[in-house]
């Protein structure tokens, strides 16, 4: 992990990500409708399409998992090998998170991935989950999540790994982490992105009472740092970028890495002990029961 300019302090290798791949089409690259250069090549895969822009160095990555983009192993999977492929590029300064999905920004875990599931696959999947927030929370590039849907649990988690939070102005748009309703408890270190964000008591009084923010109060509580009509998301989440931007690299960078390595070291250093608290708590038949059981509320709401 280099500390002088042109930081890159993001764990490398910390998992073989492609080893987790199953059937995925990754590393695709194809002109954006209309273009012509580098600049204007998307690339990605079958779930997380990315939109370069090599003149701004800015990379809109967009989530595609319909239909809401649970986070399935295969999205963490493809989201890591995005995020790295854009780390290892100079080119590449910044990313805009977004959802090309409507309404929805990211419902968080797939349930179905830890519903019915034998003990490898749970540890499987959770490491995959820590992977990713840490390759997240670690970034030397700035991320903007423009959260253009609903954003709860795991939703949340991957927008409060970001540097910087746009939410659409939709009552429906509800924010924050609401595991407790589901019967599950937020892991230590969602926990201390939440303190780390919204402070101590704001945090112990969401996380208890699982709570999910509409807009205006997810602004109020310090959850987002805009709030704005939705079709406004995109263009605020880019002024955002360029604020952030403006900062020197290696200034913005190793200031990044002061605030949050401590958070993410303390995962590193005991993720084998909370992979298998998770694997041992969502095993539990309790635990399984309360997780079908919500599943199947959200199938039979539909209509
Ligand atoms: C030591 C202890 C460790 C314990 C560790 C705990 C780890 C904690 C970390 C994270 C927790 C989580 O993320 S758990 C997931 C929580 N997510 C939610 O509660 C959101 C649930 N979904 C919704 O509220 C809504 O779907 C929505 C608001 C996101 C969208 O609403 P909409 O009306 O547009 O869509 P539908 O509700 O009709 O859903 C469509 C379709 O998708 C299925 N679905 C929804 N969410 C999930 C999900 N999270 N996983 C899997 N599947 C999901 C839903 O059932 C519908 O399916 P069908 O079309 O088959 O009916």
């Amino acid at each position: 992990m280099a500390l002088a300019s042109g930081v890159r302090f993001a764990p490398r290798a910390l998992l073989r990500p492609w080893a987790l791949l199953r059937g995925t089409t990754l590393g695709r690259t194809e002109p954006a409708a209309g273009g012509g250069g580098d600049g204007a090549r998307r690339f990605g895969s079958q779930r997380v399409l990315v939109e370069p822009d090599a003149a701004s160095g800015v990379a809109v990555m967009k989530l595609r998992n319909p239909p809401v983009n649970a986070l399935s192993l295969e999205l963490l999977t493809e989201l890591v090998i995005s995020l790295e492929k854009l780390e290892n590029d100079k080119t590449f300064r910044g990313i805009i998170l977004t959802s090309d999905c409507p309404r929805v920004f990211c419902a968080g875990l797939d349930l179905t991935e830890i519903c019915g599931r034998n003990p490898a696959h749970c540890a499987e999947y959770w490491k995959a989950m820590q992977e990713l927030w840490l390759r997240m929370y670690l970034s030397s590039l700035v991320l903007v999540a423009a959260i253009n849907g609903a954003c709860p649990a795991g939703g949340c988690i991957i927008a409060l790994s970001c540097d910087c939070r746009v939410l659409a102005d939709n009552p429906k748009y509800r924010i924050g982490l609401n595991e407790t309703l589901l019967g599950i408890i937020a892991p230590f270190w969602l926990k201390d992105t939440y303190v780390n964000t919204i402070g101590h008591r704001a945090s112990e009084q969401a996380l208890q009472l699982g709570s999910l923010f509409p807009p205006a109060e997810a602004l109020q509580v310090g959850l987002v740092d805009q709030v704005v009509p939705e079709d406004q998301v995109q263009s605020t989440a880019l002024s955002e970028m360029a604020r952030w931007l403006a900062v020197p690299d290696h200034a913005r960078q190793l200031t990044k890495n002061m605030m949050r390595k401590a958070t993410a070291d303390r995962l590193l250093r005991q993720r084998d002990a909370d992979t298998q608290n998770f694997v041992s708590f969502v095993c539990r038949d309790s635990i399984q029961k309360s997780l079908q059981a919500y599943l199947e509320k959200l199938r039979q709401r539909k209509g």
